[in-house]
């Protein structure tokens, strides 16, 4: 059974219509890479995923079921700028956060919870920072605190927005390795991303949009130019083409 299962998905925005009969699908152990220009509607549709944008029709299935708001364990890794950096709260009491949905407004952590916690720290190499404020770290680190966040539910799907923004190489290839050990581990990754050299070499599966899906494919199979000029507006000369030919 499909992990993600996408179906004839409209959505408009501020009366515009910003994705027109998206089809996607995500399997287990799959990190399927969401290229696409600016405006191209990829954070719109992570947004309609998790139920946050209402759409005008199509279905949206989790492992077969409909998404429904709040009830489906999808961990969401958003960009960085969308999070509020400045609660006076530590870094484990950030990630303990992703496990909201699962605590319930009135429940205190229990064991399993801290558990989580510190798996999902150390799994993006934090724990030595647990107990700083999360509003005096770095960039990459806060990038890394949105990871184990997104990880401390131990969601079956993760949607990634842009995880490589801003991070210095050594940071980048650790996610990267990470998002590949989870998609190894069977889970189903969708990441958007406007680096295409990471996402040429760490995905499984490419889906390009612009409003609509464009094409999609391995990263061997996609390597007709006309395509990515087609979804990018780019012409023969673009610096783009160079890099997906050298990929
Ligand atoms: N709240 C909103 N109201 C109206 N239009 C919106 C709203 N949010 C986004 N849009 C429009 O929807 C389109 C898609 O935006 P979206 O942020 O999904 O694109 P994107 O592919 O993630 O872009 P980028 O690569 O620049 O982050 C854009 O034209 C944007 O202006």
């Amino acid at each position: 059974m499909r992990a993600l299962d996408i179906a004839d998905l409209n959505v408009d925005l501020g009366g515009r219509p910003v994705l027109r009969d998206v089809r996607l699908h995500v399997e287990s152990g799959e990190l399927v890479g969401l290229l696409g220009p600016n405006g191209a509607g990829k954070t719109t549709l992570l947004r309609a995923i998790l139920g946050l944008v209402s759409t005008r029709s199509g279905q949206i299935r989790v492992d077969g079921e409909p998404a429904r708001r709040g009830r489906t364990p999808i961990g969401y890794v958003p960009q960085r700028h969308e999070f509020s950096w400045d609660f006076p709260i530590s870094v484990e009491q950030t990630v303990l956060t992703g496990r909201t949905g699962r605590l319930g407004l009135l429940r205190r952590p229990r064991v399993a919870d801290w558990h989580a916690v510190g798996e999902a720290l150390d799994r993006v190499r934090l724990a030595g920072l647990r107990n700083r404020p999360v509003g005096e770290l770095s960039g990459g680190q806060r990038q890394r605190v949105l990871v184990a966040r997104a990880l401390a539910l131990s969601p079956r799907i993760l949607l990634l927005d842009e995880p490589f923004t801003g991070l210095d190489l050594p940071t980048q290839e650790l996610l990267g390795d990470l998002f590949s050990s989870l998609a190894q581990e069977g889970r189903a990754l969708l990441m958007t991303t406007h680096d295409l050299v990471a996402a040429l070499q760490s995905s499984t599966r490419l889906v390009l949009l612009n409003g609509r899906v464009t094409a999609e494919g391995r990263p061997t199979e996609l390597r007709d130019p006309e395509v990515w000029k087609r979804t990018f507006g780019v012409s023969d000369q673009s610096a783009l083409l160079k890099l997906v030919k050298a990929a």
